[in-house]
């Protein structure tokens, strides 16, 4: 009976060999990682974060980003986006042949100093500059909002401040919004609390959940964040051949994406 209840179509970002990688301690040959996204390209996934154009000193696994994004296979209709945290990175990583970028800031503004040493207002004016030359290069940029269910500093981050981020990142332009549960402390009361803020601000189609499974609730705050996403598609008409900004597919019917994300 439940299965009436999600939408009929998902987008699934494979953030293994970034996310998963990027805190290992030993440093992992580039041809492992190499290997590891041609499989994951060859098993299907429509979208594999390569790895992340980051400073080396803070990040010292993600130091061979060039020499990962030279040697993955570029299967046609698979898109491989990067993460890149202001603009040294975004001009990196295009030298290296990335065809779509992600940001990322935090909810939490001791997250945001810890992660990537700026405020979450400085952090914003840094992905503006990355999107404005993005968008004269033809680059969809995704934006992270970490820390949306609890920050390691902070404790709990209010509905109320995650929506704002989201509405700010979502405004200077980025085409989807991933909300991260960056500890894996979220339940699904409060995936459900903090998705509700955020649909107020930013289109439910652009929205996309990141959770992690510290706990053992990843699996049922996804579920909750796709039965609450039904919820609110239903609810919209779409307007059949527009195209999603900075997409070249138009929009599906079947999904009902609100209009005002085409
Ligand atoms: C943002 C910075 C660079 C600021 O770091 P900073 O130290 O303030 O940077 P800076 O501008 O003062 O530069 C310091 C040095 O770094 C270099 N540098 C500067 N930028 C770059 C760059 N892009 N690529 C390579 N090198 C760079 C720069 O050239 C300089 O080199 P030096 O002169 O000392 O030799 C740093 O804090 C950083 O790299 N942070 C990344 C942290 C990170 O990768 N975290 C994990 C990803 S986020 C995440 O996992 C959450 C997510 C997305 O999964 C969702 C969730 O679960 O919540």
């Amino acid at each position: 009976s439940s299965v009436g209840t999600f939408p009929k179509q998902v987008k699934i970002v494979e953030v293994g060999p970034r996310d998963g990688l990027q805190n290992e301690k030993n440093i992992i040959p580039t041809p492992m990682k190499i290997k590891l996204i041609d499989m994951l390209s060859e098993a299907g996934l429509p979208v594999i974060e390569a790895t992340s154009f980051v400073s080396p000193k803070w990040v010292p696994q993600m130091a061979d980003h060039a020499e990962v994004m030279k040697g993955i296979q570029k299967f046609p209709g698979i898109s491989y986006p990067v993460l890149t945290p202001n603009f040294k990175g975004f001009q990196a990583a295009v030298a290296a042949g990335a065809k779509e970028v992600a940001v990322f800031g935090a909810a939490s503004e001791l997250f945001s100093k810890k992660n990537i040493n700026c405020s979450i207002d400085e952090s914003v004016q840094r992905f503006d500059e990355i999107l404005k030359a993005a968008r004269a290069a033809s680059i969809p940029v995704r934006g992270y909002v970490s820390c949306v269910l609890g920050c390691p500093y902070e404790g709990k981050i209010s509905p109320a401040k995650v929506a704002e981020v989201a509405k700010k990142m979502y405004s200077v332009g980025c085409y989807e919004i991933s909300l991260g549960d960056t500890i894996g402390v979220g339940t699904p009361g409060t995936m459900k609390d903090m998705l509700s803020a955020v649909m107020h601000e930013v289109p439910v189609a652009a929205l996309a959940v990141h959770c992690h499974d510290t706990y053992g609730q990843a699996l049922a705050n996804t579920l909750m964040a796709l039965q609450q996403a039904f919820t609110v598609l239903k609810a919209h008409t779409c307007v059949p051949g527009h195209g999603w900004p900075w997409r070249t597919q138009t929009c599906d019917p079947a999904l009902k994406v609100p209009a005002s994300v085409c």
